[in-house]
């Protein structure tokens, strides 16, 4: 089974394990046992510097989780936290084993440098964070998992070079803005799920931080056929769903959209 947590995540990293290990006590006792956190579930600070600060610790908090992987027996998708790489960090977003061991690590490729009219004013992600550069698939016993971050949700050849790579499950940890989120979150999901032809979870920040930014929420889970499997819109809490692989490859069969594709994208 996988879940995705929805969280609302404040600018204390403590806190957030915290809010992170009541979660995980809620949850279904099925195993195996895959848990999708959202971008920024381990900081959501006020800026830049604040996250650095825990990013230069980010070894610290990569052990607590891993003890909560062990603890509670189950894989976790953390996704992201900050790891510090010469004066920015990597938006990070790791795969743990129910062992505690990191299996993958993503950094997040595509930085929301964007002017949204949400109150919030211009977001420079890439003034702080370092931007990753390589794509990855993971197996897993769950199916085979491509990691994507928030904002990549934009760039179809991203998750379109996910699924030449074998993924089946694509992880889109977010942190989207209100504004955007209304506008474009669902259509663009469920359009990566369809032209993929993969399970999409989105697991999302919702609500209004301490920071003092408010974020859209809607964590969901979608079909490779594009069905809304489950949502939830506001507050904490999960979603989950029980992938069906052979139901994903007898989609990829009948309608082999791959195959068919004459234009592909050259990555980098
Ligand atoms: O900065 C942090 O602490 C956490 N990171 C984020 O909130 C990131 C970068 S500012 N947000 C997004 O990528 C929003 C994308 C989005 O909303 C869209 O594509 O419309």
């Amino acid at each position: 089974m996988i879940v995705a947590l929805q969280m609302c995540s404040g600018v204390c990293a403590d806190a957030n394990i915290e809010q992170l290990n009541q979660q995980l006590q809620q949850l279904p006792t099925t195993r195996p046992l895959l848990v999708c956190l959202p971008e920024s579930f381990l900081v959501f600070s006020k800026s830049g510097q604040q996250t650095l600060a825990i990013a230069k610790q980010s070894d610290v908090y990569i052990q607590q989780i891993a003890e909560l992987c062990r603890q509670y027996d189950i894989w976790l998708a953390a996704g992201t936290l900050p790891i510090a790489t010469n004066n920015k960090y990597l938006a990070a977003s790791l795969l743990f084993n129910n062992q505690g061991d990191v299996v993958a690590q993503y950094n997040k490729m595509h930085l929301f440098d964007v002017d949204v009219a949400d109150g919030t004013g211009a977001y420079r992600e890439s003034n702080y964070t370092q931007a990753g550069n390589d794509i990855v698939v993971v197996d897993s016993p769950f199916g085979k998992i491509g990691l994507t971050v928030c904002y990549d949700l934009r760039f179809s050849g991203l998750f379109s070079a996910l699924q030449r790579g074998g993924a089946e499950i694509i992880l889109v940890p977010s942190a989207f803005t209100t504004v955007t989120g209304a506008a474009h979150w669902q259509p663009l999901l469920t359009a990566r799920a369809i032209e993929t032809q993969s399970y999409v979870i989105a697991a999302a920040q919702a609500g209004q931080h301490e920071n003092g930014r408010a974020t859209y929420g809607h964590s969901i889970i979608i079909s490779p056929w594009g069905d809304v499997l489950s949502e939830l819109a506001d507050g904490i809490g999960f979603i989950g769903c029980q992938p069906d692989l052979n139901r994903l490859h007898a989609i990829r069969r009948d309608m082999p959209v791959q195959s068919h594709q004459r234009f592909r994208e050259q990555l980098l």
